[in-house]
């Protein structure tokens, strides 16, 4: 069983219906390969707090089984092929049900496993069946007029498939078997010895260490919301959510970025049900249905906002599996795979639109995506010298789950102001995160962060003058890592959360931590309040160093404020914007606000706006006019990627806290499985409903 739930199971209950008169194995296996190391980081693939949750919702799936009188049969450190084999030394195998995969590992995993029973000789067979999507595969033909693969291709935005899908419907949760009586309804389970089904496994036993285990039992206690796994868990949260609490009108969707106060993590204007969604606990047809049947009675905007996340699901899910396939593992992402096997051979029209967006983005393939384990390390273990990026991370890291602003902030400040490979920092998503899910993480790595790379004069391809100004800011360009911390986190209460060597400055000065200079710890008063001249008696704000009046100096203060503030003394890892922002415009002389270029030339805003959507108009004619040559895209650079990175480069301060150099240095466990790195170029047919 894939999805670790009773409710709207499509494998579970065709076993129970279709041959009710033979007997129902229901098998739950570990594979190790999901607790061995990443690819190119060789960070836990699945990180310890990931790990106990996952044990959580095997306990909870067995105990339900029981209740009606079934067994799970589990089995850890084999893969479910070597399961089969114990299996069929007790039962013989008529059928196996289980869910379609979509993604390199899984589908590796289920030919592996399709291989095994067709050893066994006999006529056992595989079905596959549909699940995790709102819509069902089977109904997109019909729904939507026209087979999905003639729409759903590499290049297909979210705004059409939503288009398209518009007309399909959601199947009503198909939770009969559940409803047949406990005795005569149910096919029995096997008459085996009851030490013969196998236990839940200890983490421990799954070969976590004891600084995992620590930090897994650390997660609960500083995490907003003790996340516990299990379907009775994700049923009762979503009860709360919808009916007790009537959440549903505080929700404001997890990519509404204009509302804010959103990274408070406890509050409803998102569901959190993440986890439980990512592991199948939760199905997305039951909350669906749960949404409406709320809408009946309460109108809201949030209804229509959390069908549209369980929307970027569904599209996630549909591409990868009918267009992206591994590409979306690219380094320059799915849509522009530049001349890997059947990848675009020049960039869409989709991606130049959005690789020239409003940031005045540019095309993946003309960065230099640098392999820096330096930076990548200050990134992940939260020392970047950006608070509002730090904390994120820091949360992350320490309780496995961030929110999606949070998560795009850090993105877009990993692609635009690091510039490093961004496939390292998705695999540290992977490793850590709670509700990691393999086509939604390395999909908005993809296709949301990807696509925000700013464009820069040496990117322009075919040559010739095409800007109006010379650079893009040598100033931090992720403008989220600011802006949306102003937005939303005012009091810095989260920030101060995270950092606690922050927790004595006033809101603005935890944010922008740099805005402190030497001697300002001495200076009286370091709090949100205004503070008086001691010449002139101006009330003054709270981060002039100087009165506004008479230019007075700040009075000292007591030693009380003189934290340590640790990294936070110094300036960040890119330079922060200057503080005053007025000057004279070299473009059009306006006096007004704006910033500087590489080559401190300041420009205001309107005119680095302009030069903005020029770069989006001229954008996609010139990169269409130059397809790259053969040689830039040297075809070991493309599909090797990091590997070919010597192994003991990638021994940095972030990878040792995977396990020791030692374990580090062998060779990950994922190499031997292969696949995600290549070009699947053939869409596996699933079974039907
Ligand atoms: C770089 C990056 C990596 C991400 N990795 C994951 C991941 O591994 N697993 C994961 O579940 N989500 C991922 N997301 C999407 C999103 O951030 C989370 O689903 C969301 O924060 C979960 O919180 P929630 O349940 O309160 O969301 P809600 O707003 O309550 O949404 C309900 C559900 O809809 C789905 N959903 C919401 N937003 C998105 C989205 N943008 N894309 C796809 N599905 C969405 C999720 O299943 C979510 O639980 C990622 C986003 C980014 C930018």
């Amino acid at each position: 069983m894939s999805d670790l739930r009773l409710h709207d199971h499509e494998p579970v209950s065709r076993a129970h219906l279709e041959q009710p008169r033979l007997p129902v194995v229901h098998m739950h296996v570990f594979d190790p390969f999901w607790f061995g190391y990443t690819r190119l980081g060789r960070f836990r693939k699945t990180g310890s707090v990931r790990g106990r949750f996952w044990l959580e919702c095997v306990e909870d799936l067995r105990n339900s089984l029981e209740t009606r009188g079934q067994h799970l049969f589990l089995r850890f450190g084999m893969s479910a092929a070597a399961a089969l084999q114990q299996l069929t030394a007790q039962v013989q195998i008529a059928t196996v049900f289980t869910f379609a995969e979509v993604c390199s590992e899984e589908l590796q995993q289920e030919a592996e496993f399709e291989e095994a029973l067709r050893q066994l000789g006999g006529s056992a067979k595989l079905v596959r069946c549909w699940g995790y999507t709102l819509h069902h595969i089977d109904d997109l033909a019909q729904g939507c007029g026209k087979p999905p693969e003639r729409w759903i291709n590499p290049s297909l935005s979210f705004g059409s498939f939503k288009r398209e899908i518009r007309s399909c419907r959601v199947r009503p949760v198909a939770a009969e078997w559940q409803h047949l009586p406990k005795s005569g309804g149910l096919s029995r389970p096997p008459d085996v010895d009851e030490a013969w089904w196998g236990d839940v496994p200890s983490l421990a036993a799954l070969g976590y260490s004891r600084e995992e285990l620590c930090e897994a039992e650390e997660a609960r206690s500083l995490s907003a919301i003790p996340w516990r796994g299990g379907e009775s868990l994700a049923l009762a949260r979503l009860q709360a959510y919808i009916w007790e609490r009537r959440a549903l009108k505080q929700y404001v969707g997890t990519t509404d970025w204009t509302a804010n106060g959103k990274c408070t993590a406890p509050n409803d204007q998102t569901s959190k049900l993440s986890p439980y969604l990512a592991f199948g606990c939760l199905s997305p047809r039951l909350l669906y249905w749960e949404i409406q049947r709320f809408e009946k009675g309460d109108r809201c905007k949030g209804a229509k906002g959390l069908i549209n996340s369980l929307l970027w699901r569904d599209f996630y899910r549909f591409i990868v599996h009918y267009a992206w396939g591994n590409r979306m593992y690219h380094l320059y992402g799915p849509m522009n795979c530049g001349s890997v096997p059947g990848g675009h051979k020049t960039p869409t029209k989709w991606c130049c639109k959005h690789y020239n967006n409003l940031f005045g983005g540019s095309d993946p393939r003309l960065w230099t995506w640098e392999k820096n384990l330096e930076k990548f390390g200050k990134w992940a273990s939260g020392t970047t010298g950006f608070p509002f990026v730090d904390a994120a991370m820091l949360e992350l890291k320490q309780t496995g789950y961030m929110l999606h602003l949070n998560r795009e902030t850090v993105g877009w400040f990993f692609v635009r102001d690091l510039q490093t490979d961004w496939r390292l920092a998705a695999e540290w998503f992977e490793s850590r995160l709670l509700d990691y899910d393999c086509v939604l993480n390395w999909g908005n790595w993809a296709y949301f962060i990807l696509t925000q790379l700013p464009a820069r004069e040496d990117d322009r391809p075919g040559g010739g003058p095409r800007y109006t100004l010379p650079r893009y800011s040598p100033y931090l360009m992720a403008t989220q890592v600011l802006g949306w911390g102003r937005d939303h986190d005012p009091s810095a209460g989260y920030v101060k959360k995270w950092i606690r060597s922050l927790g004595s400055l006033p809101a603005e000065l935890a944010r922008e931590p740099w805005k402190l200079q030497a001697g300002d710890l001495d200076l009286e008063p370091l709090s949100d309040d205004f503070w008086s001249c001691a010449t002139c008696t101006l009330h003054n704000p709270p981060t002039n160093r100087r009165c506004e009046a008479c230019n007075s100096r700040r009075p000292a203060c007591s030693s009380a404020n003189t934290t340590a503030l640790g990294i936070y003394a110094e300036q960040p890892m890119v330079p922060p914007p200057p503080e005053d922002s007025m000057g004279l415009c070299a473009n059009c002389g306006s006096v007004d606000a704006g910033w500087a270029s590489e080559e401190a030339v300041f420009y205001c805003e309107t005119c680095w706006a302009q030069w903005a959507t020029d770069t989006v108009t001229l954008g996609g004619d010139a990169l269409r006019a130059r397809p790259l040559s053969g040689a830039e895209l040297g075809e070991s650079q493309i599909s090797d990627g990091w590997a070919l990175v010597p192994d003991a480069a990638l021994l940095g301060p972030v990878g040792s806290e995977g396990g020791t150099a030692g374990e580090l240095a062998k060779p990950p466990p994922v190499a031997k499985k292969g696949g995600r790195w290549g070009v699947r170029d053939r869409t596996d047919k699933v079974a039907g409903g």
